[in-house]
């Protein structure tokens, strides 16, 4: 049975290879901003380094944020003391947008990882020229020759690299690459189930100098400080915070 990841990605491969064809003209984007720099800034102060999430839709949720609007969620994010922002691109299972990451990004100080399905290493290119500072590498949709590919062309790009991964193998195959900001997804992506203990596990066993970031099903102030205990203080939340009316409180009383 393919997996949502598989159906994903082949949409992504069709929708990629149509945009090549037809590139958009873009004015130049301003420097990249330290992403994994700006979560490292955060720890080191004593706080937690949260990447705020701007999505509108999920495939596992359908519609989350009815009256959505990127640049006041991003100024809301930053209001509330995010250290970077998160925006989905992906048009067909997330319901994203590149001009929402254009104007979220533009709405802030903060650095943005798009958050999009990497296939190919014009992707990478594309991001930086629509203002993105990151970008984010799967570890289970890609082989260990593409992953290196896509690593190199944002390094090229001077952007940083979130690699995702969600078991011992994947961060195996992570810890090979270049960037040591490795993000622990706890959602199952066959199951859509969250299983916090699977993270606290495979980050024991992590060799040290790497952030890492817990990423998925996250909500309560709580949990981020069970994941503190564990060694975790970076974070990526998305739909706990895009379904509060008032975002910056949210994001405050998670982080503040
Ligand atoms: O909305 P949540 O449960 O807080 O999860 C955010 C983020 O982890 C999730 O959107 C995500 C993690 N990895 C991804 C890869 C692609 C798309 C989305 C994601």
């Amino acid at each position: 049975m393919p997996t949502i990841l598989d159906r994903i990605l082949e949409t992504k491969r069709a929708e990629v290879a149509e945009r090549k064809a037809q590139p958009q003209p873009r004015p130049a984007p301003t420097a990249p901003r330290g992403f994994k720099a700006a979560l490292d800034a955060k720890v080191a102060a004593g706080g937690y380094g949260l990447i705020a999430e701007i999505k509108k839709a999920s495939p596992s949720k359908g519609l989350i944020r009815p009256d959505f609007d990127p640049p006041a969620h991003a100024r809301a994010y930053q209001a509330g003391g995010a250290a970077c922002l998160s925006v989905l691109t992906d048009r067909d299972y997330f319901q994203g947008h590149e001009d929402y990451l254009i104007a979220a990004r533009a709405a802030c100080a903060l650095p943005v990882i798009r958050k999009d399905f990497m296939v190919d290493p014009w992707q990478v290119e594309e991001s930086r020229a629509i203002g993105a500072d990151a970008i984010l590498i799967i570890v289970a949709a890609l082989d260990n020759g593409q992953m290196a590919e896509i690593e190199a062309a944002a390094i090229e790009q001077g952007m940083d690299a979130l690699v995702e991964v969600h078991d011992a193998h994947e961060l195996e195959r992570a810890l090979a690459l270049r960037s040591r900001l490795i993000g622990v997804n706890n959602r199952n992506l066959k199951t859509f189930e969250v299983d916090l203990q699977k993270t606290y596990d495979l980050v024991r066993h992590a060799p040290a100098g790497c952030t890492f970031v817990a990423e998925s099903g996250l909500t309560t102030r709580a949990d981020l400080d069970a994941m503190a205990e564990h060694g975790i203080a970076c974070f990526l939340i998305g739909e706990a915070l895009m379904r509060q009316d008032d975002v910056a409180a949210a994001t405050r009383a998670l982080v503040g």
